[in-house]
């Protein structure tokens, strides 16, 4: 099944593109990487893949079985997202609850199965000692880990995630990608990361789509396995 679609793409941010007629598919069910030095557009290509931005030209299509109010219905975990300070006043439990919160509606109270989730949601990233600490007082590291719990807790059918492992050391990075092996694999779920370390993260992906600058020919899209794709005038 095909995820998101995108066709003869031209999209930037000033007067110059910075994705440049980009045609390219992806499939649901799949643990997708997108690489590429900075400022190559991985989070601009991204967030086209999501229907966050609009093309200036070409088309994005997405699968309509898993949109909501015509964007994706996805868990989201941002760039930077270790930038809370240090005063922030929720507490670790809270914060992962809140990704609870659009199925709970704004008075409700937490069903035993949502506690439960919650409870494994922290696990899952070796953070349920850390649940009654104030999120301020954490590392980068483990403040990067609680969002990726509060995602996890919204069981998202796609789960983007942004250079995740920003922040993670070694050990706690390997047994990150197990677990989103793990998620595609047994849960049928998606999961597009941008990466900048596919050295380490290649054996864990299905799909690779690399954003290189070739000498002379500019910025080109390259995709291995099973996605297909076409870049550069004439594509
Ligand atoms: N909001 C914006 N306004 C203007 N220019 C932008 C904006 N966001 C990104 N850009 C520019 O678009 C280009 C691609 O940026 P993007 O953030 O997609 O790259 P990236 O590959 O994700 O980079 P990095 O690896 O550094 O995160 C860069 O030249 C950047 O300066």
């Amino acid at each position: 099944m095909i995820l998101s679609s995108m066709k003869d793409v031209v999209f930037g941010y000033g007067s110059e593109p910075v994705i440049d007629n980009l045609s390219l598919e992806i499939e649901a069910g799949q643990f997708i990487g997108i690489t590429g030095p900075n400022g190559a557009a991985k989070t601009t290509l991204l967030k086209l893949l999501l229907g966050l931005l609009r093309p200036w030209s070409g088309t994005v299509t997405l699968n309509k079985e898993i949109t909501e109010g015509g964007k994706l219905a996805i868990g989201y975990v941002p760039q930077q997202v270790a930038s809370f300070n240090a005063g922030f006043p929720s507490k670790v439990i809270e914060l992962v609850r809140s990704g609870c919160y659009p199925r709970l509606g704004w008075f409700g109270r937490f069903t035993k199965e949502q506690e439960e989730l919650v409870e494994r949601s922290l696990r899952q990233v070796d953070m349920w000692e850390y649940r009654n600490r104030r999120i301020g007082e954490l590392s980068g590291g483990q403040k990067q880990r609680i969002c990726i719990a509060r995602a996890l807790a919204q069981q998202p059918q796609v789960l983007v995630l942004d250079e995740p492992a920003t922040g993670m050391d070694i050990g706690s990075r390997s047994g990150f990608y197990k677990l989103m092996r793990h998620y595609v694999s047994n849960h049928g779920r998606t999961v597009i990361m941008v990466t900048h370390g596919l050295e380490e993260t290649r054996p864990y992906l299905d799909t690779v789509i690399s954003l290189e600058r070739e000498e002379q020919e500019g910025w080109k899209c390259l995709v291995t396995n099973s996605c297909s794709a076409h870049f550069g005038p004439g594509a």
